[in-house]
């Protein structure tokens, strides 16, 4: 092996990003815009859900935090020390996507390996992450590796069915009594006409976890929509809780499979607004604790980062087989 294959692999761990401070909500919603800045009122609408979940204080960064290290320890214990040096880049808040991939070139890394911290693909969400880190990494000329989706790594899966079966217990619901509510964030529903995999693999994550829970009881609905004039996929987690209490269903266990971690979608969407509304129809809602730094969930992300920095190494051998 040459002295280059041992250099460090920069691994960019991408996320959505927050806000750092209630301050700071103007500039996150005005770059989600495209740079077109908010109405007062649509400021006002996202600055409340923050203060709703937050009371001012900005926890949300360290959670990103707290699981880019363990994330780091995780690669340091499988590869050894200094193998992998992960950076963060986040799509609508500074360490931006491209300030990473910087910030590796600045540290003298060559190749980089990019993972996003949610497990589907879609061209509208990861897809876009991968493209803007793709053309840094060309620009700063690092060559770059995305992994595009861990949706099935069955340590994932794992770690979600424990989540299930602990909310369940909690609840002190057998399998067969409460339902088991998978939701993701919705999407405008052109993706649909482009043949984008999301929908796909958000229901293959859901129909693993809910064998390797034993759950037959279960269903998959969409959240979070956005209010663009277009249509969004649906059915919205509102509708889905109606029609669950016109059954009478007693208890849901919502189970977010597209996120990993707390924050506003998770603490605001379903723990504030799902909840009310279930209450309202005499529905008892709960939600499975999110992954956040789960030590599994770590696993799950070291592993995918190994698998695509070992295309590095077969591109290697190939070169080194024809003698180039
Ligand atoms: C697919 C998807 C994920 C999951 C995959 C991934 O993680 O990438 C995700 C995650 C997140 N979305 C988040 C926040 C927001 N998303 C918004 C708006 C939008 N999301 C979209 C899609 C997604 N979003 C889309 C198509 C829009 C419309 C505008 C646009 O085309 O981009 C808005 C604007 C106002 C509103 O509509 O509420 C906010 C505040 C936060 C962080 C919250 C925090 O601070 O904790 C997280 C993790
Ligand atoms: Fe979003």
């Amino acid at each position: 092996m040459s002295v280059s294959d041992q250099a460090p692999i920069g691994v960019l761990v991408m996320s959505y990003g927050t806000p750092e401070s209630l301050e700071g909500v103007e500039a996150y919603y005005t770059h989600i815009r495209r740079g077109h800045p908010p109405t007062d009122e649509q400021l006002e609408d996202l600055t409340s859900r923050y203060r709703a979940i937050v009371g001012g204080v900005f926890p949300l960064r360290e959670n990103t935090n707290r699981q880019v290290e363990a994330l780091q320890r995780r690669l340091d214990e499988l590869a050894g020390q200094g193998r992998y040096v992960c950076y963060q880049g986040l799509k609508h808040a500074a360490p931006f996507i491209e300030d990473g991939i910087e910030a590796m070139s600045r540290d003298g890394i060559e190749r980089a390996v990019g993972i996003v911290l949610t497990p589907q693909y879609s061209s509208m969400s990861v897809g876009g992450y991968l493209k803007r880190a793709r053309e840094a990494a060309e620009r700063h000329n690092v060559a770059f590796a995305g992994v595009e989706k861990y949706h099935l790594h069955p340590v994932l899966i794992e770690a979600l069915a424990e989540r299930v079966t602990a909310g369940l217990d909690k609840a002190g619901v057998s399998a067969d009594d409460g339902l088991v509510l998978f939701s993701a964030h919705s999407l405008p529903a052109r993706i649909l006409e482009m043949n984008d995999p999301y929908q796909d693999q958000l229901l293959e994550t859901s129909k693993a976890v809910a064998e390797a829970a034993g759950i037959s009881r279960w269903q998959f609905t969409w959240q979070s929509a956005g209010q663009t004039g277009q249509p969004w996929l649906g059915p919205d987690i509102v509708e889905t809780l109606n029609g669950l209490a016109k059954e009478n269903v007693k208890f849901v266990l919502v189970t977010p499979v597209g996120f990993v971690s707390d924050h506003l979608e998770v603490l605001y969407d379903i723990d504030i607004e799902a909840k009310r509304h279930a209450s309202e129809l005499g529905l008892a809602l709960d939600r499975i604790q999110m992954l956040n730094d789960d030590p599994k969930y770590m696993q799950a992300l070291a592993d995918s980062v190994i698998g695509a920095a070992g295309r590095y190494d077969e591109k290697a051998d190939a070169a080194g087989a024809s003698g180039v």
